[in-house]
């Protein structure tokens, strides 16, 4: 990275803050020393960071505080990173689940804080720059396995297949794989579509064509293998290629090399080649439509990216990101869900995955110009939900029982605080109190 990373450091703690903060200057980072969350809030505000770290508890406020306020008030919050005590470390996990990025527990290893930090940096100006892979893939334990493997893989595998439905997010496994490779930034990714490519094409697709080859080709060109070399080659849609196509493709696998259409001269590539499908390449196999040589050569090594309904701990995760994303290129406030609206998220089947996740946010954004998301602006077709529970019950038990759920709802987004949650709510504190007094619900 070329300009100095900038820290804010949020540290009540003299020792603490001078230590940490001189440790950081002495590594080239631009740290700057907040001693309050309030002078922290007038920095965030005034100056552009790329990582906060921050005490979860500090003498004016908590780290959640600012971190909440960060992603309301910003147009772009940094990323953060806690530092906990022991009694904190449940809720800097709550606040990773919330989009926060990394949490230390006191004491802790200061070279590997300083190498996380110059990491989150890394990734973050990368994603500002469009510099895909960076970005974590979730937060899920079936993702965070994912992503402990790569570095391995890209440590010591040529060739890797990622299944999973469409919409999973194979490719940003697959840039995320690139990612880990040694000075992945200089090395190309290349990736096609072999489903989407007519079977004509596809030949020259992959490993180019000379000139004159066939009608229209005025120059040579090299395919996606020779681009890709000395990188990746991501080659989705696999299971979507006719029985001649695997012979060829076997044979680039097979011999790392490849002739270009119209060409003889064999052209060796070094690349690590990692292919994905939503198919059962297995099945394909016995039914006799996918070769099983070439079954076995491009499964090596098996990622299995699960669907979004079994990995629901994502879902408010990958929402939170794509707000994010959404306000950083549109200039706009962060915009945010609903307590409803999430609860509805979570309760969809998602069957196009994150994709469809996205494109849902992304509507909303668009169609509903208000700040919180309503279920209705994320799921502009869908019918009301039937009333929970018993349909027999009064109507009186029924919306009793409705409006408590959602105010407990509220409560916990805004984190128990009962300024955030009436005005969450559209309505004074006063008539906030007297419902949870109403309701019998305790405030913690
Ligand atoms: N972990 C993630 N974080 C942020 N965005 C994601 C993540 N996973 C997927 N996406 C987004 O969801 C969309 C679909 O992802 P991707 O193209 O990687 O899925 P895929 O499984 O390869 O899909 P297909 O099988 O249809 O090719 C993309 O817009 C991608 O940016």
């Amino acid at each position: 990275m070329n300009a100095a990373v900038r820290v804010c450091l949020v540290e009540d703690d003299p020792i603490m803050g001078e230590s940490l903060c001189e440790r950081f200057r002495l590594e080239g980072f631009d740290a700057h020393w907040c001693t309050s969350g309030a002078e922290a809030m007038r920095s965030l505000r005034e100056q552009a960071f790329d990582v906060v770290i921050s005490d979860m508890r500090l003498g004016d406020t908590t780290g959640e505080a600012i971190f909440d306020w960060a992603a309301g008030a910003l147009p772009q919050a940094p990323p953060f990173v806690f530092i906990t005590g022991y009694g904190t470390v449940d809720q800097a996990v709550a606040l990773i689940k919330r989009g926060a990025c990394d949490y230390v527990t006191k004491p802790f290893d200061l070279d590997a804080l300083v190498a996380r930090v110059l990491e989150i940096a890394s990734a973050a100006r990368a994603q500002d720059e469009g510099v895909p892979g960076l970005e974590p893939l979730g937060v899920s334990a079936a993702m965070q396995r994912i992503e402990a493997m790569l570095p391995r893989l890209a440590r010591a595998a040529s060739t890797v297949l990622i299944v999973g439905e469409s919409g999973v997010g194979k490719e940003r496994v697959a840039q995320r794989l690139h990612a880990c490779l040694p000075d992945a930034a200089r090395r190309p990714f290349v990736a096609l579509n072999c489903g989407a490519v007519p079977e004509t094409l596809l030949e020259p697709e992959l490993f180019g064509h000379e000139k004159g080859a066939f009608t229209g080709a005025a120059r040579s060109r090299a395919g996606v293998f020779e681009q890709a070399h000395g990188g990746t080659l991501f080659l989705d849609e696999i299971g979507e290629m006719t029985l001649a196509m695997q012979v060829r493709l076997l044979r680039a696998v097979q011999e790392r090399q490849v002739v270009r259409v119209g060409g003889e001269r064999p052209i060796p590539v070094d690349l690590l080649l990692v292919c994905a499908t939503h198919r059962d390449l297995k099945a394909m196999v016995a039914e006799g439509t996918f070769r099983e040589d070439l079954f076995y050569r491009v499964n090596v090594v098996q990622i299995r990216v699960p669907p979004l309904r079994e990995r629901r701990e994502d879902i408010p995760w990958l929402i939170r990101r794509f707000l994010s994303d959404i306000a950083r290129q549109s200039g706009e406030a962060r915009r945010h869900l609903t307590p409803a609206a999430e609860e509805a998220a979570l309760a969809y089947p998602w069957p196009g995955n994150v994709r469809e996740l996205k494109h849902a946010v992304e509507r909303a954004c668009i169609m509903s110009p208000a700040e919180w998301i309503t279920p209705a602006a994320l799921f502009p077709d869908a019918e009301l939900p039937p009333p929970a529970g018993d349909v027999q019950a009064p109507l009186g038990d029924y919306l009793r029982e409705c409006e408590c759920r959602y105010i407990r709802g509220a409560l916990e987004s805004c984190d128990g605080h009962i300024g955030r949650t009436a005005e969450l709510l559209g309505i004074s504190r006063k008539n906030l109190w007297e419902k949870m007094k109403k309701l019998d619900i305790g405030h913690a």
